[in-house]
C-alpha cells in the first residue's frame, strides 16, 4: 500500500478549474518530484494534500485512510507535514521558538519537542549554532532550512516541500539537496514541489509532470527525463540527462 495515494484530484479556485483528474502515489521512503511551470496547479496539489484547499472532487489516501475533506491538524498529528511556499519565518522569534512552534499539537509532551528539536539540530548543525539567534536575521539558505526543520518538528512519514530551492543561491541549493538526501535517508519520504528541475532529477525517485492542471508523465526518473516532451519543456529540445 502506497504511503500518499493521490487518485482523480479535481479542484477549482472559484470557478476555474486549477486541477483535472490529478494522480500519483508516492511510497515509503521515497522522494516523488512533482515538476511544472508557473500555475501548473502544484501549490493546490500541496494544499489539497495537506487539507487546505477542499478538492470538488477525487480522494486523497494517506497511510490507508482518507483524508480528502480531514481537518488539516488531523493530518499533520497522522504524519504529513507541509511546508508551504513563500519560506515564512516568524522573524522576531528565535530559531528555537520556530522551531518549537512546529510541534505546537504536541505542546504538551515537553520532553518530545525537546528530543524531536535535537533531531533536527543533528540533521542542521547550522541551525544549533544558531539556536538563540532571531529568524530575521538568517540569510535566506538558513531561512529555509528552518522552516523545512519547523516541518520535521511533527515527526512525519511524509514531507511535501513546497518550492524550497526559490530565490536560494546555487551554493545554498547544493546544501538543499543534501539535507533532503539526509531527510529521506532518516526514513522520510518527500513530495518535492520544485522548478529547479536539476535539483529534482538528482534526488527524485520518480517524476510527475504538471501542466495546466493535468498530468502529462509520470514515472522514473530516467523515464521521464529521457522522454523528449520533457527536454522540450525546460530546453527547447534534447535529453536534460545527457
Ligand atoms: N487563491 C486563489 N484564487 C484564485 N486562483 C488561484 C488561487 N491560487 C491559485 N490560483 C490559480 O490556480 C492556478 C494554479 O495555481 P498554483 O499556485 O497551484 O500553481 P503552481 O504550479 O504552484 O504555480 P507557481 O509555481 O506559480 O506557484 C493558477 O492559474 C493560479 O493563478
Amino acid at each position: 500500500m502506497a504511503l500518499l495515494d493521490v487518485r482523480g484530484l479535481c479542484a477549482r479556485h472559484g470557478a476555474v478549474p486549477v486541477l483535472d483528474d490529478v494522480s500519483f502515489h508516492i511510497e515509503r521512503g521515497e522522494i516523488v518530484a512533482l515538476l511544472g511551470g508557473n500555475g501548473a496547479g502544484k501549490s493546490t496539489v500541496a494544499r489539497a494534500v495537506s487539507g487546505l484547499h477542499r478538492p470538488s472532487s477525487g480522494e486523497v489516501m494517506f497511510d490507508g485512510r482518507d483524508i480528502t475533506r480531514a481537518d488539516p491538524r488531523r493530518i499533520v498529528q497522522g504524519g504529513l507535514s507541509h511546508v508551504p511556499d513563500g519560506r515564512r519565518v516568524f522573524p522576531s522569534l528565535t530559531v528555537e521558538e520556530n522551531l518549537t512552534l512546529g510541534a505546537y499539537l504536541d505542546g504538551r509532551r515537553k520532553n518530545v519537542v525537546a528530543q524531536r528539536r535535537e533531531a533536527v539540530y543533528r540533521t542542521f548543525p547550522r541551525l544549533a549554532e544558531r539556536r538563540a539567534q532571531r529568524a530575521g536575521s538568517l540569510s535566506g539558505g538558513e531561512q529555509q532550512m528552518l522552516v523545512i526543520g519547523r516541518g520535521l518538528m511533527s515527526d512525519p512519514s511524509l514531507l511535501v516541500l513546497d518550492e524550497p530551492s526559490a530565490g536560494l543561491a546555487p551554493a545554498s541549493i547544493a546544501a538543499l539537496a543534501e539535507d533532503i538526501a539526509a531527510i529521506r535517508a532518516a526514513g522520510t519520504a518527500v513530495l518535492l514541489i520544485e522548478q529547479h528541475l536539476q535539483l529534482a532529477l538528482r534526488l527524485a525517485d520518480r517524476l510527475v509532470v504538471l501542466q495546466e492542471g493535468h498530468v502529462i508523465l509520470s514515472g522514473s526518473t530516467a523515464a521521464v527525463a529521457a522522454d523528449p516532451r520533457i527536454g522540450r519543456m525546460y530546453f527547447g529540445d534534447g535529453n536534460p540527462l545527457k
